[in-house]
């Protein structure tokens, strides 16, 4: 059995994919939405479309998982803390492991430092990768990188995330999984800030490609591996939500550029953590100016043209 916490659209979509391989537990707050998706094999919020298999419940009562179970935790970075405040002590001691992509505010800590602050012992661990929710449920083939620092049971949980249609790659640089799937989301917002704006592809190529060299430079100087930030859940997930319309930051951003309103209910990860990580860069001394651009607009304190004038007249450097 693997245990799913949270019935968003990434975790509806793992779960449905989830369940090729056997039974899977999709657990949600809320009673009376849990009782609809359960009877009508449908979650027609998060996901429409895509029927439920009949060996997935769910349920809003929270399950026990057993020793050596898996439980994905789905909810958004910034909602970690409170779930697993209000419910750490019920997932027992199997592997926990993050769905989400952001880093804490108020605290700069990532997915898995919130979960090993909040339960010491066990195994903490990320999945992450280029992947979009209704893709992943409608069965089209995708690969993410599963991080988990100890070697051993990382191979043992790569092979069960595995589906007919997730290729999951192993690695042991949890720090920059982590640090790659925070920061794309917070580029793919600039990105969609620079098209909204009318600035063109090449000006959206160019900040891709300065953002990656910045995710590089901020994850390295905290340990992560050059090699993972190269892959699926680095530079992959960069290209995938910086130039998609399927992607909420990158929507979002678009709607930054043209000065639009947008639904404040939508998840948009790399807003808080384009304040988070500009704040820990504050404190730490570290120089990352487009992030520090991207904290600007969704603060409402810069302009996107101001912005781009702010990193185009930086000074003259070595690429
Ligand atoms: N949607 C996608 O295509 C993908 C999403 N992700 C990541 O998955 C994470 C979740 O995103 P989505 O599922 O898309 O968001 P969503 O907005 O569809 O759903 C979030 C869910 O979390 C629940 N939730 C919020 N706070 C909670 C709490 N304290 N306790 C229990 N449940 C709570 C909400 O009720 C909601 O059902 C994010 O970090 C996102 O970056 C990753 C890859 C793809
Ligand atoms: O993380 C994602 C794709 O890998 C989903 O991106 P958005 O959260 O921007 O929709």
């Amino acid at each position: 059995m693997i245990h799913v916490m949270g019935a968003g659209a990434y975790g509806t979509a793992l779960a449905v994919s989830l369940a090729q391989n056997g039974p899977v537990t999709l657990w949600l707050r809320d009673k009376v939405q849990a009782k609809e998706i359960q009877e009508t094999r449908e979650n027609r919020k998060r996901l429409p479309g895509v029927r439920l298999p009949d060996n997935l419940t769910v349920t809003s009562a929270m399950p026990a998982p057993k020793d050596g179970e898996l439980t994905l935790l789905a909810v958004p970075t910034q909602k970690l803390r409170g779930f697993l405040e209000s419910h750490v002590a019920q997932l027992g001691r199997g592997p926990l492991i993050a769905c989400c992509k952001g880093m804490e505010l108020g605290t700069g800590l990532s997915p898995t430092k919130v979960i090993s602050a909040l339960r010491p012992q066990g195994i903490s661990a990320i999945l992450t990768g280029p992947s979009f929710a209704a893709d992943v449920a409608r069965g089209l083939p995708t690969a993410l990188t599963f991080a988990c620092a100890d070697a051993e049971s990382g191979t043992g949980i790569q092979a069960q995330l595995t589906t007919p249609n997730i290729r999951v790659y192993r690695t042991t640089d949890v720090i920059g999984a982590e640090f790659g799937g925070a920061l794309k989301n917070v580029m793919a917002i600039g990105c969609g800030a620079v098209i909204g704006a009318g600035l063109g592809e090449s000006a959206r190529s160019a900040l891709m490609t300065r953002g990656f060299a910045e995710i590089v430079r901020v994850a390295t100087t905290h340990g992560a591996q050059r090699d993972t930030l190269s892959g699926l859940s680095g530079f992959g997930d960069l290209v995938l939500t910086c130039t998609s319309e399927q992607s909420r930051n990158y929507m979002y951003g678009q709607s930054i550029g043209r000065g639009d309103v947008f639904d404040e209910t939508v998840t948009v990860e790399g807003a808080a953590t384009a304040r988070a990580m500009t704040q820990l860069a504050q404190d730490q001394g570290l120089d990352l100016p487009v992030t520090t651009a991207v904290c600007g607009l969704v603060q409402g304190k810069l302009k996107v043209r101001d912005a781009m004038d702010m990193l185009l007249s930086r000074p003259l450097k070595e690429e």
